[in-house]
């Protein structure tokens, strides 16, 4: 399955961590700011705040995309760049980045190459992908024959193909219709249970935030900073019902407060009550 290993106490931690683009120069972006955030193994933590508040930065410190100007970051208690250089982690970001001249399978397949598995067990993973994620009939397609939509659950589907510990996802749903966005979450919230799989979300959208973490982060600009982590208890067994629940409705109004008290003079720029 996954190679979580039980005596990591942390799958992510970033300690004191700024990063500013351009230092210097009239560009100087101070896009995080003295940021601490753990997270545990198998937790679900979705960071949330208006458009610049640093989310996507965050994410890329922690995938070691970035190497932040101050603090450090750690992953499955080693140092990211480490984590990276083991395929510690699944990503799949707002872009699908998928491989225009593989095809489909050969997309989802990518990861598992460079695990070393053998050819038919990376066909098999692949046919499973492609029907959890509702394309069963794709694998020979080239990505470019796929509306947007379906080439972002492709690349979700490359992320979870290896069951990696932890996944990084940047609105990962971001371009889906609204029907096939909650039964994304809801299979991604199965897989990380059945898996053990900690996730680090960025989203906009408040509900999907509340619907699949165990944590809220609530992120503000300039610069940016965590400003509020909120706890959410929703049951290990979500389903359609949850999302009637008046729980689910309490703190879905809990982060929207924390939005505003993060945002006040800034608006609300980017967020989706949806
Ligand atoms: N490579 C870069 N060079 C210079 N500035 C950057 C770079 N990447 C990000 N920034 C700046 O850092 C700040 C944070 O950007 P980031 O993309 O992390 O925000 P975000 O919260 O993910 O935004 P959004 O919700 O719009 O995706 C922004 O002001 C942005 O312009």
């Amino acid at each position: 399955m996954n190679s979580t290993n039980p005596h990591v106490d942390h799958a992510v931690q970033v300690s004191n961590a700024s990063m500013v683009f351009n230092a210097g120069t009239t560009s100087e972006v101070a896009a995080l700011s003295d940021v601490d955030l753990t997270v545990d193994p198998g937790e679900f933590v979705s960071l949330i705040g208006p458009s610049g508040c640093g989310k996507s930065t965050l994410l890329r410190l922690v995938a070691n995309l970035l190497d932040p100007t101050a603090g450090t970051v750690s992953v499955n208690g080693k140092p990211a760049d480490q984590a990276r250089l083991d395929q510690d982690y699944g990503m799949a970001f707002q872009k699908s980045g998928l491989f225009d001249w593989r095809t489909v399978s050969k997309n989802i397949e990518l990861p598992l190459e460079l695990k070393g598995w053998d050819k038919k067990r990376r066909a098999e993973r692949a046919a499973e992908m492609l029907e959890l994620v509702k394309l069963p009939d794709r694998g020979n397609h080239m990505p470019w024959q796929l509306s947007g939509g379906q080439q972002q659950r492709i690349a979700i589907a490359r992320a979870l193909a290896a069951h990696p510990p932890l996944l990084l996802m940047d609105e990962p749903f971001g371009a889906l219709d609204e029907m096939t966005r909650e039964h994304m979450q809801a299979e991604l919230l199965q897989i990380c249970a059945a898996t053990s799989t900690t996730v680090v979300f960025v989203t906009h959208s408040i509900p999907e935030a509340v619907y699949l973490s165990n944590r809220v982060v609530v992120m503000s600009p300039g610069p940016g900073r965590i400003t509020d982590i909120i706890d959410v208890d929703l049951g290990q067994h979500r389903d359609e019902d949850t999302r009637e629940d008046d729980t689910f409705y309490k703190k879905i109004t809990e982060v929207r407060e924390a939005l505003r008290g993060a945002e006040l003079g800034d608006g609300a720029r980017g967020i989706e009550d949806r």
